[in-house]
């Protein structure tokens, strides 16, 4: 039976950032507006974590850094190590006096891109999320591809622009033709659209030629964030034939500044749906850990909720995509982000793209502020928010990834 360690720290009691989460980012203080730190959220501060070691007389020097890349390349045993102590100082009392001045508050400091980001797979995991697009992109055949149920689908992106939260996105322009147009036209997307989804991030990289089995995604999986991976549907529609996403993607994916670590979703980890067809065995996760994770995500548009997308109904794995993207002997970067894939629920409300809360631009959404959408107009905000179950009735926050549409 695990007894819930308590912080010293009274805004950490309670909430989605207490001692059980513990997730790292990277943050300037207004005081040192050049100088990137590491930073550990708790409660409704950030601890400088460089700054924390010391004061602890611990090691610093993977903590003192500008990035996270260090630390996520030193390996699970760092990671565990890190995370032992980080909680002992914030749950010791006798930390408390030293420890305090590296407290500073959440809302007074500037947060950046935590990771330098190597490479960027985004995969298409959400059986309800692709019949939808299949539907709509390919209305006359059937909405999973033959290979669907066999392999979880995926595509590489484009690693430099992966901004982070806050960061503005400006519209694309591109080449845009609707079937009915005798030729294609350029200009801003006329689409812009987002897609709701989950972002894990690889610490440990491997071998060139060396699969990473199923057994293995603990030792490389460093945290999870939220991620949009914004789309321009016009001209994706146009273009993807038959390569697959190309700019209507790549232009911006925004993820949420805080890294939670994989240990901190021990209780989140749930079975994934029933798989219908049998997995090759390199893919069967069946015996193993489940990694279905009960995420409850929420997606806002200009501060109203238009969907509860539910991450346990995700039919492929974190897990069993990495293990995918390595089959074939490709190596693992420390650095190399990769996605979910769109999570879409089964009921009209939990879907995570406008595409398809509005049916292709069909059904337009009403906003409570007497506003509709179809897709994103300029000015518009979307903000993507989750939680996940704790140890001993705990929540465990995500924070948010938010961006807004320039023209
Ligand atoms: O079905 C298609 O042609 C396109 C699908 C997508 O746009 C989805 C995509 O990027 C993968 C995902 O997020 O699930
Ligand atoms: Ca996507
Ligand atoms: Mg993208």
């Amino acid at each position: 039976m695990s007894t819930t360690p308590s912080s010293w720290l009274a805004s950490a009691q309670d909430s989605p950032f207490g001692v059980h989460n513990l997730p790292y980012g990277v943050f300037t203080a207004a005081d040192q507006p050049g100088r990137r730190r590491i930073g550990v959220r708790v409660g409704d501060f950030v601890l400088d974590a460089g700054a924390a070691a010391r004061a602890a007389g611990a090691p610093s020097v993977l903590l003192d850094a500008d990035s996270l890349n260090p630390l996520m390349a030193a390996g699970r045993p760092v990671w565990s190590r890190v995370r032992a102590d980080l909680t002992t100082w914030l749950t010791d009392e006798s930390f408390r006096e030293a420890l305090s001045p590296a407290l500073l508050p959440a809302g007074e400091v500037e947060l950046h891109l935590p990771f330098e980001v190597a490479d960027y797979v985004d995969f298409y995991a959400s059986e309800h999320h692709a019949t939808n697009l299949g539907r709509i992109f390919r209305p006359g055949s059937e909405p999973l591809t033959p290979n669907w149920k066999h392999l979880p689908i995926g595509y590489h992106g484009r690693a430099g622009t992966v901004v982070v939260s806050g960061t503005p996105v400006v519209r694309p322009s591109g080449q845009r033709k609707a079937p009915a147009d005798a030729a294609p036209t350029f200009g801003p997307s006329r689409r812009l659209d987002i897609e709701a989804e989950v972002g894990f991030v690889v610490g440990t990289p491997s071998e060139l030629g060396r699969p990473v089995a199923l057994d293995d995604f603990r030792e490389h999986v460093f945290g999870v964030c939220l991620l949009n991976d914004w789309s321009a549907r016009d001209i994706q529609a146009w273009e993807y034939v038959p390569l697959g996403p190309f700019l209507g993607k790549s232009f911006a994916t925004s993820i949420s500044p805080w890294i939670v670590p994989l240990d901190a979703l021990d209780h989140a980890r749930v079975t994934p749906p029933e798989r219908d067809v049998e997995p090759l065995a390199y893919l069967d996760d069946r015996g193993g850990e489940p990694w279905g994770l009960d995420l409850a995500m929420e997606v806002r548009l200009n501060g109203h909720q238009v969907s509860r997308p539910p991450f346990a109904t995700m039919y492929w794995t974190a897990q069993q995509q990495l293990t995918h993207m390595t089959v074939n002997g490709a190596s693992l970067r420390t650095g190399d982000l990769f996605a979910s894939g769109t999570v879409s629920g089964p009921e009209r409300d939990t879907r995570g793209a406008l595409i398809e809360l509005t049916w292709n631009g069909e059904e337009p959404l009403k906003l409570p502020d007497g506003t509709t959408r179809t897709f994103l107009e300029d000015g518009d905000e979307v903000t993507i928010t989750a939680t996940a179950p704790g140890p001993d009735g705990t929540v465990i926050g995500f924070g948010e990834v938010t961006g807004r549409v320039r023209g």
